[in-house]
C-alpha cells in the first residue's frame, strides 16, 4: 500500500458551557466532503457531555467526513466518519488469531504481521481478574467529577487528558490516561489508578509483548531469539501504559445509525509493539494494506497486538506499522481500551537486524535512536506518517 501522509486540518470543536449545550445546533454537511445520507443534515440538539466541554473533532482523511456546526458561529466542525464500505478487493478475512504456545506459532504470528501487521493472541496468559481490576479501577475513575480528573492531568506527556491528543491539535471524542508503565500511578500525580492493579497488569502484558518480540525472531531467523524482545525490557526502555474511555457520544443520538464521530484519529503507534485489551464495546478499526478500512470485533477475552513503527525499521520493512483508528458510534455502552506500547530505551539504534539485510542491500531508514524518533513523533500530527523524514 503506498502510504500518505496526510495532512490533517484541526479543529477545535468548542465548548461551552451549559448556555450552548442547551443551544439546538444545525449539522450542514460540507459541500466537498460528503457522501453522507442526506438524513445527517439535521437539526440536533447537542446534550451536555461528560465533564461540560463540548469539544469533537479528528482529522481529515478519505474515511472521514467534516460537518459544519452553522450555530452558533463559535462552534466549528465536527468529524463524522462513514461507516467503512465493502468496496472492491478480497472479502477480510477477519483478524487472525494466535495462540503463542502452539506449534508453528512464530511463523503464524510473523505472517499476520506481514499481511495486516495486526493480530488477536488467544490463551495469552493475562488472567481476567488482573485486567478486569484495572478495568474497573479506571472506570471508577473516568466516573469522578471533571475537576478530579483534571487533578491528574494534563497528559503532556504522562497524566489524564480528555479530547485532545497529544500537543498538536488532536482532538477526539475520549478521555484517557497515559501512564509511563514502571511508575505505576504516576510519581507526582494524584494517583488514578492503584499501584498494585497498574503493576500486575503491566507485569503481564510486558510477558506478551515479549513472547510476540521472540516469535517474530523466530519467525524472521533471527538470533538469538531475544534480539528484540530485550530492547523492550531493560530498566531504561520506554514502557508506557494508556487507558482510554470512549463515552456515549449524545449528538449521535439525533443523526442516522452510519454516523460516528472520531474517537481516536487514524495513526500508527511510533513503538515496537502494542499490546491491546478492550471492553466489548466495539470502534477500532484498521486499515488494510490495500487501504481499506476494516472493524475489528472487540473480545474482552483476547489481547490484539499491534506493529508499531519502530518494528518496521528494525525488520527493514518487512514487516509494517498498521494504521488504525477508532470511531464512536451511536452506543449507550462506553469502549475503555487499555494499550500496553513496548517502546526500547531512548539510546537504542533503530537500524535493521544484519539477518533481515540481504547481502550488500541497504536499510531503507538512515541511522537514528528511539530518542530521535520520539522527539520527532511528537512533534508531528497524529495522522502524519512519522517514518517518512527518516527514510533513506
Ligand atoms: C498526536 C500525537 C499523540 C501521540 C504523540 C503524537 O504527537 C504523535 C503520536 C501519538 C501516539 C500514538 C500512539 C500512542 O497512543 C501514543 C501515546 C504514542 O506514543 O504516540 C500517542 C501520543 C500521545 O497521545 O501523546
Ligand atoms: O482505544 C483504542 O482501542 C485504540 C487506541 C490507540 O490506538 C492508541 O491509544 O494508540
Ligand atoms: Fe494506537
Amino acid at each position: 500500500m503506498q502510504r500518505r501522509s496526510l495532512h490533517p486540518r484541526s479543529f477545535r470543536i468548542a465548548a461551552s458551557g451549559p448556555a450552548a449545550a442547551a443551544l439546538p445546533y444545525i449539522y450542514e454537511p460540507r459541500t466537498e466532503a460528503l457522501h453522507l445520507p442526506p438524513t445527517c443534515t439535521t437539526r440536533a440538539r447537542a446534550d451536555q457531555p461528560y465533564g461540560g466541554a463540548l469539544f469533537l473533532g479528528g482529522t481529515t482523511n478519505p474515511g472521514s467526513t467534516m460537518v459544519v456546526l452553522a450555530k452558533p458561529p463559535a462552534l466549528d466542525q465536527i468529524s463524522l466518519v462513514r461507516s467503512p464500505e465493502p468496496g472492491a478487493g478480497p472479502p477480510f478475512p477477519g483478524v487472525p488469531a494466535v495462540d503463542l504456545s502452539a506449534p508453528g506459532a512464530a511463523l503464524a504470528v510473523v505472517d499476520a504481521c506481514e499481511r495486516f501487521g495486526f493480530f488477536k493472541v488467544v490463551n495469552h496468559g493475562v488472567p481476567a481478574g488482573v485486567a478486569d481490576r484495572l478495568e474497573a479501577e479506571a472506570v471508577a475513575f473516568f466516573a469522578r467529577p471533571q475537576a478530579e480528573k483534571d487533578a491528574s492531568g494534563p497528559a503532556d506527556p504522562l497524566g489524564y487528558g480528555c479530547k485532545r491528543i497529544g500537543r498538536n491539535g488532536d482532538t477526539g471524542w475520549l478521555e484517557y490516561l497515559l501512564l509511563a508503565a514502571d511508575q505505576g500511578a504516576g510519581a507526582s500525580l494524584p494517583a488514578p489508578l492503584s499501584g498494585d492493579a497498574v503493576s500486575e497488569y503491566v507485569g503481564a502484558v510486558r510477558g506478551v509483548a515479549a513472547s510476540v518480540l521472540e516469535a517474530v525472531a523466530e519467525g524472521l531467523g533471527v538470533a538469538p531469539r531475544d534480539a528484540l524482545s530485550r530492547m523492550v525490557a531493560g530498566a531504561a526502555s520506554d514502557r508506557a501504559l494508556r487507558v482510554n474511555h470512549y463515552p456515549p457520544c449524545p449528538l449521535l443520538q439525533r443523526l442516522p445509525d452510519s454516523c460516528s464521530v472520531t474517537g481516536f484519529g487514524e495513526h500508527t503507534d511510533p513503538q515496537l509493539v502494542s499490546v491491546l485489551r478492550s471492553n466489548d464495546t466495539a470502534g477500532l478499526q484498521l486499515a488494510l494494506r490495500d487501504g481499506r478500512w476494516v472493524p475489528v470485533p472487540p473480545d474482552r477475552d483476547a489481547v490484539f497486538v499491534i506493529v508499531g513503527d519502530s518494528l518496521e525499521v528494525l525488520t527493514n520493512g518487512r514487516l509494517k506499522s498498521v494504521r488504525h483508528r477508532v470511531v464512536v458510534a451511536n452506543s449507550r455502552k462506553p469502549r475503555v481500551s487499555m494499550i500496553y506500547f513496548a517502546g526500547p530505551a531512548p539510546a537504542q539504534r533503530m537500524a535493521p537486524l544484519p539477518e533481515l539485510l540481504g547481502r550488500g542491500e541497504q536499510g531503507l531508514y538512515r541511522d537514528f535512536t528511539w530518542g530521535d524518533y520520539k522527539k520527532a513523533a511528537y512533534r508531528t500530527r497524529l495522522g502524519d506518517n512519522r517514518l517518512d523524514p527518516f527514510r533513506v
